[in-house]
């Protein structure tokens, strides 16, 4: 079976298949298929995959991507929530013997992947010197936590090359000083290097969505990465201090300690180090940010600095925000 054509041949294909199975597609789950052939292969060249990669796939859909990644890459792991949609696409793909198709949830909570599938990526990763990878079309309501909980793993993919909102890429390039710009931005790179590929219009998919989309690819940078002290707390700190955008650094950094200390302590760490009490988290770069949580990590460790809280609100895939927490605006009393 191929799935070779133009957008309007690729439709047709998709479309067909999914009425065969009495499948409508979900908006809440984020059912928006890639219906250009030739974004999909953008998105497939753009991560560089060979015999060495295990992909991770979150979405499976039809199954169209998932056979392309399978031509290319070593190994293919695809998720798949809905168990329609993971019947036709077994229909596709399921007799390859470098895929395996899961159905469930790819995320155990807001905070964290599901261990089964982070599992079949272990034992995959397992046989010989293979790397791991994120290529996917991603449901649009859980992009944010898939992203950002992989990049919390101890051992995360080396890329992650991904058809995300417009929006959302936006925010993950974002530079110092601009609205985009917040915790998202500086989790990811102060781990990554990252760019947007390619940006996308609505009538790529079907249905449309009402958003632009953009493919974005992210790779890993381990000596970054391996900089940052205990990287759960550092999450927790950025989120705190990008919680309320508009307060001034020493409120945000209060904000960001869980208010445990008080403003006098915070001001001797900022003076010390130089910044400015009256700045915003959001014109420091992700260096000055870096070398912040260093200072008050060394001053309040174990006190007002202690391990962060983990939510763990379990996820049905609709619930979950797309939106990264401490990226609000909030116009909240300035400090
Ligand atoms: C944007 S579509 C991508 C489909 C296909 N890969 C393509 O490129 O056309 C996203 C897919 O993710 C699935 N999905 C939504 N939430 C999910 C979750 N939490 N875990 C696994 N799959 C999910 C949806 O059912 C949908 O099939």
């Amino acid at each position: 079976m191929s799935t070779a054509g133009s957008p309007r041949q690729t439709l047709t294909f998709v479309r067909e298949r999914l009425e065969a199975a009495g499948v409508r597609p979900k908006t809440d789950l984020g059912q928006n298929f890639l219906i250009d052939l030739n974004l999909l292969r953008v998105l497939a060249d753009t991560a560089q995959l060979g015999p060495q990669d295990v992909v991770l796939e979150v979405g499976t859909g039809t199954g169209s991507l998932t056979n392309l990644l399978a031509e290319r890459a070593g190994y293919v792991i695809s998720v798949e929530i809905d168990p329609k949609l993971h019947a036709v696409a077994k229909e596709l793909v399921g007799q390859k013997a470098n895929v395996r198709l899961l159905c469930q949830d790819a995320l155990k909570s807001k905070n964290r992947f599901h261990p089964a599938v982070l599992e079949a990526v272990e034992e995959a990763l397992a046989e010989g010197n293979r790397q791991f990878k994120l290529v996917a079309n991603l449901p649009y309501n859980v992009a944010t936590p898939v992203l950002t909980n992989l990049l919390s793993l101890e051992r995360p993919p080396v890329t992650m090359t991904a058809t995300i909102q417009k929006e959302l890429a936006d925010r993950i390039v974002a530079r110092p000083g601009t609205k985009d710009y917040g915790a998202l931005s500086v989790w990811i790179q102060s781990q990554c290097r990252a760019r947007i590929e390619r940006t996308m219009p609505p009538q790529v998919f079907w249905p449309r969505p009402k958003v632009f989309s953009a493919i974005i690819h992210i790779v890993l940078e381990p000596e970054r990465r391996n900089r940052i002290q205990d990287r759960e707390l550092f999450h927790s700190f950025i989120r705190g201090l990008f919680l309320h955008r508009r307060k001034f650094l020493r409120a945000q950094v209060l904000s960001a300690l869980g208010r445990k200390t008080d403003k006098a302590a915070v001001d001797e760490v900022l003076q010390k180090m130089g910044f400015d009490p009256q700045a915003r988290a959001e014109q420091l770069d992700v260096e000055s940010i870096l070398r912040l949580y260093g200072a008050l990590r060394d001053q309040f460790r174990g006190g007002a600095f202690a391990t962060p809280e983990v939510e763990t609100q379990e996820s049905s895939g609709e619930e979950l925000s797309k939106d990264f927490p401490g990226d609000s605006e909030d116009d909240s009393e300035k400090d």
